[in-house]
């Protein structure tokens, strides 16, 4: 296959597992949407379905969007959870283990999943790994930043923005070696805001389009 067929691929499974996760999205739901180039593909499909839903985004990329395409979208403020939160992911593993954070957004979408009733993972065949690698995402205070990525250990600094909330976006790129162990002691230091480590217990649901097939499991 050619480079391009593969990128075209990857593209119509991103569209085949959001257009999927979009008609579990039904009338009158607050919807969490999340951040990237899947979701990109998930607010027309969930704009085409006509429904009426109130939206809250995970970033302001995603809030453009939807806002372009007519979804209701509103700031977090008062809504204490989602009937449901949709959102991509880098690497999903058997366990349900996730890494997310390539776009930088991990932070706001873990929140906004954990608020969720039903947290569903779309994807393209190519993010399914065997286990979990670096990098992981990190969003780190600028306060002791130097102090904190001597703590964290392995750590890259990403040439790109702050977080909309003003935290410095790095990754993460020693040894994973067990994701549990890995996230409890990512949590645990100090001036990081938060890491890309999403465990099984946050997701309902994984959707993933692999050629014409879609994968649909819960976790
Ligand atoms: O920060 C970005 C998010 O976690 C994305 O959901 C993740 O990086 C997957 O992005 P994409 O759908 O573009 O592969």
């Amino acid at each position: 296959m050619s480079d391009d067929d593969a990128r075209s691929l990857t593209e119509r499974e991103k569209q085949a597992a959001a257009r999927a996760a979009a008609t579990l999205v039904q009338d009158g739901m607050l919807v969490g949407l999340g951040t990237g180039s899947t979701v990109a593909y998930l607010l027309p499909a969930l704009a085409e379905r006509g429904v009426r839903i109130r939206c809250v985004s995970t970033s302001p990329r995603t809030e453009e969007a939807a806002r372009a395409l007519g979804l209701a979208t509103e700031a977090f403020g008062d809504i204490d959870r989602f009937d449901i939160a949709i959102d991509g992911a880098d690497q999903i593993a058997p366990d349900g283990w996730l890494v997310k954070g390539g776009g930088a957004a991990h932070t706001r979408e873990k929140v906004v999943a954990a608020a969720a009733d039903r947290f569903v993972v779309i994807a393209d065949s190519s993010k399914t790994v065997e286990r979990i690698t670096a990098p992981i995402p990190l969003e780190l205070l600028s306060f002791g930043l130097a102090a904190t990525r001597r703590r964290i250990g392995a750590t890259t600094l990403r040439d790109v923005p702050l977080s909309p909330d003003g935290g410095v976006i790095a990754d993460y790129v020693g040894d994973v070696v067990d994701p549990a162990a890995e996230a409890a002691r990512l949590s645990a230091v100090p001036g990081l805001v938060d890491h890309g480590l999403f465990p099984p217990a946050l997701v309902a649901d994984i959707i993933v389009a692999r050629g014409a097939e879609i994968e649909h499991r819960t976790v």
